[in-house]
């Protein structure tokens, strides 16, 4: 790792060195001059704007609101305390044209000829400042480029390999408005290049190793400064259909994926104001990259959700056992849900109302009993005269009703319709009248008058109640019932074991799916309407979709928005390995008009049948064209790591290749022997890597034991917590403790690869703590992992 205290460093470097932080000291004090005068001009602004409200016409109450909108997004953008504001900087050569684009660099990727001089040497011809966004000069000249721009695309691109016009790529690291150091990449070091007749010197060992030595934290740290020149190319790819991008552990795709949708909103703000959608396995993932956007400037365009809560008001945590998950995720589900929707609504009505319904999805709630008996007899007085349905009668009627094709809650009026008309006919009412608008008169009185019965209305409700998702599972929880429901779709055992987990309280992660496409089955429920805070100027000029509510916040307006959304424009799939054939059906109808980013690993994955998730993904994203990229370098593991974590991958997927760790740390994975309790030996090492590191410690055990693992660290402190292997996803910690390889490679059929993903989140240390299942040899190393 790099540091600005080299004692090796002369005199003479460190005056140039004092000169060049001096240098990028004095142009990030310009940019913030230059930003405070912007804020000054967003406030004029909006004290302009608010001025405008009271003169009241409605064209000035518009403008007024869209300045106020525009001036409140610019403030909320120059307001933001940005950890490094500006954190880049080209030098380029001379362009071939002399072509300015709008931020106001010059558009030449390639130099100009001659410019590089026969003795090597060359003047610097242009100086770039990369930065979260973009800031002009008052005389329209660049003084940070927004590194999403065209013209930052060197910065990214750039290689000694390839380096286009740039000689030199800094990366600047500063603190508040202080620039506390400098990194230099030579792209040609060949060259000796000159800027205003000053030679152009390098100070530093490079960005890259930089920032991947640093200390890990909870949070995920945006890698603006140091993005490398194949994540460069995913990140600005065309929006266009699908990108798909796959890559081993560590290569990047998560924090590509979260700049490709920083990126995507600044090329096309417009068309992205539909929302993006990041799909996350896990809520740990979701806490741990949520920082990310915000401190690359975008927020509220972007939802990301976990897969367990991309139901509205479900928040699922709860992990089904392997055997479970297995049957709920495979897309056998679909046929077993469409049976089940019908036959619950035959076995009666569900014991709460659809709005108590639609909340009860927190943890606690218990799930219904099941429906209640469902009347066989229908009986109502109408015209005078006592009426009667038997259940015969009532059986045909209602599977005439569910002959449509519409979801089973839409039937409703039309068995409703059906009922009536027997009542008719039975009444004998038809025959009164030759004249048909008379006879038309009396059919409708009849109907009203048996319509306003409560006898009726009580019959309706338990005969054809309106089902909720939830209901409808609940009722799947009665194993009689489920097993005709599942009959030659699932065996004896799935449906056993599929009801007893559905008897559980709470909701599981991949209940989720289910629920979702019982929505669909069902159709949806009418959302209750959203009851608008009284606006006294909505009266006066009846501009009420123009008009913000009073007391709602632009931020809180947005995240109102993306609650209330249930389509997206662009959908990102991370750890999209991890599907199941339900779970893409449920993204796939988050994203039916959209493009997508779609980032994972086949080697990490945690389902069973990939090629039945390939199936359902493929129904997700239709016959869009998909453009594919691979990351092939290791960021985070030193090779040290990378190479035990490749014996497991040649077993997970044999043949497949690793990708080529970026660096080294010249410690090994240690290897441990439970001696008598596994909380012993785990809460030791873990003691001791705490005071190797300075960063997080994970410890990751098979699922079973994730309470009793978190017991073994108690009093430990934050920094150390304890993750079941399937919440590993994802994550990374500086070191990392693995409980029992053998333990977490048998919990599933899928076991090798979850081992794999576990062994993959360390970014200095690994240990390896092994029990008697290991079978460890003698230096302590289990089976799994020898030569
Ligand atoms: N260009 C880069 N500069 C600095 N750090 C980087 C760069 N690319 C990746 N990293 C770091 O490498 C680590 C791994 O990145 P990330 O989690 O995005 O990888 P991943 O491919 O999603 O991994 P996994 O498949 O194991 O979940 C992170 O700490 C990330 O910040």
């Amino acid at each position: 790792m790099k540091s600005d205290s080299n004692p090796g460093r002369d005199e003479a470097a460190d005056s140039v060195r004092d000169r060049e932080l001096g240098v990028e000291q004095n142009h990030l004090d310009a940019v913030y001059r230059r930003l405070e005068e912007k804020i000054h001009e967003a406030e004029f602004l909006m004290e302009d704007a608010t001025k405008r409200g009271q003169v009241g016409t409605p064209g000035a109450l518009a403008e007024r609101d869209a300045q106020v909108f525009r001036a409140g997004i610019h403030l909320n953008r120059l307001n933001n305390e940005f950890e490094d504001f500006l954190f880049g900087r080209i030098d380029l050569l001379q362009g071939k044209d002399g072509k300015k684009g709008p931020d106001g660099a010059y558009t030449a990727l390639e130099p100009a000829d001659g410019t590089v001089r026969e003795d090597n040497t060359a003047d610097i011809a242009e100086t770039l400042h990369i930065g979260r966004i973009g800031v002009l000069d008052a005389d329209y000249s660049p003084l940070v480029i927004d590194w999403r721009a065209p013209a930052a695309a060197p910065f990214y691109r750039s290689t000694p390999v390839d380096p286009g016009r740039v000689v030199r790529r800094r990366v600047i690291r500063s603190k508040g408005r202080k620039v506390l150091g400098v990194e230099d990449d030579l792209m040609r070091p060949e060259l000796t290049a000159y800027l205003d007749g000053e030679r152009l010197p390098a100070i530093g060992d490079g960005a890259l190793m930089a920032a991947l030595g640093q200390a890990r934290s909870h949070s995920m740290r945006d890698i603006v400064a140091s993005i490398q020149a194949e994540q460069d190319q995913v990140i600005r790819a065309p929006a266009a259909s699908v990108t798909y991008v796959e890559g081993g552990p560590g290569t990047g795709k998560t924090a590509v994926a979260l700049h490709r949708a920083a990126y995507l909103l600044y090329q096309d703000r417009r068309r992205y104001s539909g929302g993006i959608l990041i799909v996350s396995p896990t809520p740990l993932l979701v806490a741990y990259t949520e920082g990310v956007l915000p401190s690359l400037g975008e927020e509220g365009q972007v939802a990301i959700r976990a897969v367990g809560s991309l139901v509205d008001g479900a928040e699922a945590t709860v992990y089904d056992s392997p055997a479970v998950a297995r049957v709920k995720g495979s897309s056998r589900m679909l046929r077993v849900l469409r049976k089940a929707a019908r036959g619950a609504l035959e076995s009666g009505r569900p014991g709460r109302s659809a709005v108590q319904e639609q909340l009860a999805f927190g943890d606690d709630d218990e799930p219904e009993a099941g429906p209640t008996e469902t009347p066989t007899r229908l009986r109502v007085v109408a015209f005078g005269r006592r009426l009667e349905l038997d259940a015969d009668r009532l059986n045909r009627i209602r599977q005439s009703a569910l002959g449509g094709t519409a979801p089973v809650n839409h039937l409703r009026p039309r068995a409703r319709k059906l009922l009536l008309d027997a009542l008719w006919d039975q009444s004998g009412a038809g025959s009164r009248h030759s004249d048909p608008e008379l006879a038309a008169e009396l059919r409708s009185s009849f109907d009203e008058d048996v319509t306003s019965e409560d006898e009726f209305l009580r019959f309706l409700d338990a005969w054809w109640p309106e089902l909720t998702p939830r209901a409808v599972l609940s009722a799947m929880s009665d194993e009689r019932r489920l097993g005709r429901w599942a009959r030659r779709i699932l065996n004896p055992g799935e449906i056993r074991r599929l009801a007893r987990s559905l008897r559980r309280d709470a909701l599981s992660v991949h209940d989720v799916a289910l629920l979702d496409e019982l929505t669909a089955v069902l159709g949806a429920p009418a959302r209750p309407k959203k009851r608008r805070e009284y606006d006294p100027l909505d009266q006066l000029t009846g501009l009420e979709e123009l008009m913000p509510q009073r007391e709602e916040s632009q931020r809180e307006r947005a995240e109102r928005l993306a609650q209330e959304r249930t389509e997206y424009a662009h959908v990102i799939v991370d750890e999209a390995q991890d599907l199941t054939p339900m779970q893409w059906r449920m993204v796939g109808r988050r994203g039916r008009h959209a493009t997508w980013t779609i980032v994972g690993d086949p080697a990490q994955s945690s389902w069973s049948d990939p090629d039945e998730a390939g199936a359902a993904r493929d129904e997700a994203l239709g016959s869009r064209p998909r453009r594919h990229f691979t990351l092939t370098v290791n960021y985070r593991n030193p090779s040290e790591i990378a190479e035990l974590a490749a014996k497991v991958l040649a077993l997970a997927m044999p043949g497949s290749e690793s990708p080529s760790a970026v660096r080294s740390t010249g410690i090994q994975p240690r290897f441990e022997v439970v001696r008598e309790k596994a909380a012993d030996t785990v809460r030791a090492e873990a003691a001791r890597l705490l005071e190797q590191v300075d960063g997080t410690v994970g410890v990751v055990v098979a699922m079973n034991r994730r309470d009793e693992a978190a017991r073994w660290l108690s009093g430990l402190g934050e920094r150390v917590v304890a993750l079941g292997s399937l919440e590993a996803k994802g994550l990374e910690y500086d070191a990392t403790i693995v409980v029992s390889p053998a333990e977490i490679a048998d919990e599933s059929p899928a076991g090798l690869r979850v081992l794999y993903v576990a062994l993959t989140r360390a970014t200095q240390q690994l240990t390896v703590v092994s029990g008697e299942r290991d079978e460890p040899d003698g230096n302590g190393v289990p089976d799994l992992l020898r030569d």
